[in-house]
């Protein structure tokens, strides 16, 4: 029997959002530090949000080539207990934010062909999850705008690090994608949504069904 993948509903910035999600029995929720993004949450709201989700679950916490000084304000206002890097992080920038605040990272590698998962595997030592997920046109947001790319490219996949599956999911589509990559984990952001930035609390719960009846 296949284990039921762990879910990430991401840009959660609502009490709402946060308490549709824990009641969807989902394992992590994703905080967006990032000002140009419709999730961003500032520290004040972080601070909120963490508060409310302590014990209850995951809280990851989103950075796009953000300094430590602003991962460390985030780390603190929410109590983190994992950090996504989701920019241009290097393999050495990620092994020093992994040390620096000994909190598990998460790094977010854009795919568009089979070439970037060997950039994927460079990771392997310096990260503890490898995030796949689409490479977004320039000049726009490097995550959360509801593209997916090829999942067969991830046939190719044998890496040693834990990994997960993120970039176009929907309550409608995370069957399929479950089914094509047998993904440990599953993140989805902007296909839960009613709005860019608005949480819906039947998409959240449809698509937590939908991911473990797979
Ligand atoms: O969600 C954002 O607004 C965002 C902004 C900047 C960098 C990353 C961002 N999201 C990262 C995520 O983890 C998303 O869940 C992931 O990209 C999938 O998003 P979607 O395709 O909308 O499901």
């Amino acid at each position: 029997m296949n284990q039921a993948p762990a879910i990430k509903i991401c840009g959660i910035k609502s009490p709402m959002a946060l308490d549709a999600t824990i009641r969807s029995r989902a394992d992590h929720v994703g905080f967006v530090f990032c000002q140009r993004s419709p999730r961003n949450v500032s520290m004040a709201e972080a601070a909120a949000l963490g508060d409310r989700a302590a014990g209850r679950i995951g809280k990851v916490g989103l950075f796009v080539d953000a300094d430590d000084s602003f991962i460390g304000e985030a780390v603190a206002a929410a109590g983190l207990s994992a950090i996504q890097l989701h920019g241009s992080e290097t393999v050495e920038r990620s092994a020093q934010v992994r040390a620096r605040f000994g909190l598990p990272v998460w790094k977010a590698v854009s795919i568009s062909s089979a070439a970037d998962l060997e950039r994927a595997h460079t990771y392997a030592d310096a990260v503890d999850l490898v995030l796949f997920d689409a490479k977004t046109p320039a000049g726009t947001l490097p995550g959360g705008m509801g593209l997916s790319f090829d999942w067969s490219l991830l046939a190719g996949w044998n890496g040693a690090v834990a990994w997960g599956l993120a970039g176009g999911l929907t309550p409608r589509n995370v069957a399929d994608a479950l089914q094509r990559t047998r993904a440990p984990l599953l993140d989805t952001s902007s296909g839960v949504e009613s709005a860019p930035g608005v949480k819906d609390a039947d998409l959240i719960s449809a698509f937590c069904s939908a991911a473990r009846a797979a």
